[in-house]
């Protein structure tokens, strides 16, 4: 699939860079470290838009010459994915197994929503310096409804090292599928990256 301008992901999440080869989407990698604390007062719409925005802005730091060869002008998708449960609590990668059961107690025979906003941002290099100079956001929720838990399903799963860093404690495209009765909405945007609409904002360029 052919864009106007070369594409840059900002992240290290193997799973985005799988979904957008998958798509044949030629882009290449910027990894990006953020702090990723929510503050008490931000609803989970807040946070989740500000986390792609802080996202592009840290990759930007680190875009240099070398990115810009192809065009001075490039596309830079950032995404951020969380869970949020129905009283409104934001899930995010468990810090321990404590933390995962609390999670998946809540979510155990039940239904969440799983959040991945996306943002791509506009960059021109311009007297050697990477600047945005327009982004666009979208945000995508998908319904996902849990069998019933119990403490030993938990501690097995935790033990196979899959949910330490995913939102919400699992991997809908791994062991994690084993819990998911049913979704409601797009599958992409669980795993990580909403492609129908990452595509609709490349487009938008
Ligand atoms: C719910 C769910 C989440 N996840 C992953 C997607 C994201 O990688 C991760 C949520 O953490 P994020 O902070 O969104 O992403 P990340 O830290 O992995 O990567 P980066 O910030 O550098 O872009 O959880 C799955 O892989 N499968 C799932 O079913």
């Amino acid at each position: 699939m052919q864009f106007l301008y070369p594409i840059i992901l900002g992240s290290t999440s193997p799973r985005r860079h799988e979904l957008l080869n998958q798509c044949q989407i030629l882009h290449t990698v910027q990894s990006i470290h953020i702090d990723e604390t929510k503050t008490e007062q931000e609803t989970p719409t807040d946070y989740i838009l500000r986390m792609v925005n802080d996202k592009a802005k840290s990759a930007l730091t680190s875009l240099t010459a070398d990115f810009f060869e192809q065009s001075n002008t490039v596309l830079l998708i950032t995404a951020d994915t969380i869970g949020v449960l129905k009283s409104g609590q934001v899930l995010q990668k468990p810090t321990n197994f404590d933390d995962a059961c609390q999670m998946w107690q809540q979510m155990s025979d039940n239904e969440h929503h799983v959040w991945t906003a996306v943002q791509v941002s506009q960059i021109q290099h311009i007297d050697n310096t990477a600047k945005i100079i327009n982004h666009q956001q979208r945000l995508v929720k998908t319904s996902v409804q849990f069998i019933p838990l119990t403490h030993s399903m938990m501690r097995d799963y935790w033990h196979t090292g899959e949910p330490h860093d995913k939102a919400g404690g699992y991997a809908i495209q791994g062991m994690g599928a084993m819990w998911v009765k049913a979704i409601n909405g797009s599958y992409s945007n669980v795993v990580g990256l909403p492609i129908v609409e990452t595509v609709e904002l490349l487009k938008h360029f």
